[in-house]
């Protein structure tokens, strides 16, 4: 276990800002922490990092209890992204050597360090140019080459796609599945829910202080899935499929059936096809995060 935090509660103000949250983060995990703005995101984040204290409950950060004595070797193995701590005047390459001195590293390990991460962020055509002229994806590449380092074992991200176009968050989901590979736990909190499936372990919905559910997302996924369906069928043959499970989109080349076990699949593709419908292709559609978040958040997931 990387992270565990238990019965957190945090007042700011007069209002109760996290709600007795509890939370366990495995190794090696993409965790998001999903809720609306002002759910308690960005403060929950902070408790995590130390940066701010609950009132009540403990944290745990790589088995150990953070308490009121400040930890920097547990916090020297987790790397933090956030768009305040880029120089705008510097060049990508001297915000880079600037972050490896101040980690203590030597200037081979620098060396080392910039060119591993240019490449891997594709950074080749910046590394030279001044931070401030670059645009919002290429900078937030440059803050995730920064937070990534000193090789963190945990990489925490808050909100890191706000402002990007789709085409750089798509790039960064990828970054974020190399670093996934390398082993590295990450753990990024959002309210923007484009692109994270297939890249997103595990997934917290916080609404008001309250953390709803925390789970990996095949397990969050409805138990009732739909399976669309698609040939040349008579219509009174779908209509007859409703002992099976709910129909929707019926039309004649397809259909949509929302069915509780995948024996009904088999079950229903015998029967067409014994009555001498032809089926060109089955697929199951699978409850994307942004479906998962607006069923259990409530509301609805156009736009
Ligand atoms: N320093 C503060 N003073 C007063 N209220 C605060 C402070 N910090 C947070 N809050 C309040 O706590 C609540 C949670 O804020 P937080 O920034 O954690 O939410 P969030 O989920 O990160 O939102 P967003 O997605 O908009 O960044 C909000 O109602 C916010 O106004």
């Amino acid at each position: 276990m990387i992270i565990e935090i238990s019965e957190i509660n945090k007042v700011i103000g007069s209002k109760k800002v996290i709600n007795n949250v509890s939370l366990r983060i495995d190794k090696g995990q993409v965790f998001a922490l999903l809720g609306p703005n002002g759910a308690g995101k960005t403060t929950l984040i902070r408790i995590i990092l130390g940066l701010l204290k609950p009132d009540t409950g403990t944290i745990r950060l790589f088995g150990e209890k953070l308490t009121d004595k400040s930890r920097p070797d547990l916090l020297l193995r987790v790397g933090v992204q956030n768009d305040g701590n880029l120089y705008e005047n510097l060049t990508a390459k001297e915000n880079l050597i600037l972050w490896g001195e101040i980690y203590g590293l030597n200037s081979k390990i620098i060396k080392k360090r910039i060119d591993d991460l240019k490449k891997m962020f594709h950074l080749e055509n910046y590394i030279d140019m001044p931070v401030g002229s670059l645009s919002k994806g290429n900078k937030q590449k440059v803050m995730l080459a920064r937070a990534m380092f000193h090789s963190p074992e945990v990489l925490i991200l808050d909100e890191p796609t706000t402002g990007l176009d789709p085409a750089a968050i798509d790039e960064f989901y990828q970054f974020i599945k190399k670093l996934k590979k390398a082993g590295v736990t990450i753990i990024m909190s959002t309210h923007y829910l484009y692109g994270m499936d297939g890249v997103v372990d595990s997934i917290g919905i916080i609404s008001s202080g309250n953390l709803l559910i925390s789970d990996k997302v095949d397990r969050l996924r409805c138990k009732i899935h739909k399976v669309h369906f698609k040939g040349k069928f008579n219509p009174k043959d779908i209509k007859e499929l409703i002992s099976y499970g709910e129909l929707s989109d019926c039309m004649q080349n397809e259909f949509i059936i929302s069915v509780d076990d995948d024996n009904k699949v088999a079950d229903i593709v015998k029967t067409l096809v014994l009555k001498g419908n032809d089926i060109y292709e089955v697929s199951k559609v699978i409850e994307t995060v942004k479906e998962i978040y607006f069923r259990i958040i409530g509301g609805h997931s156009n736009g």
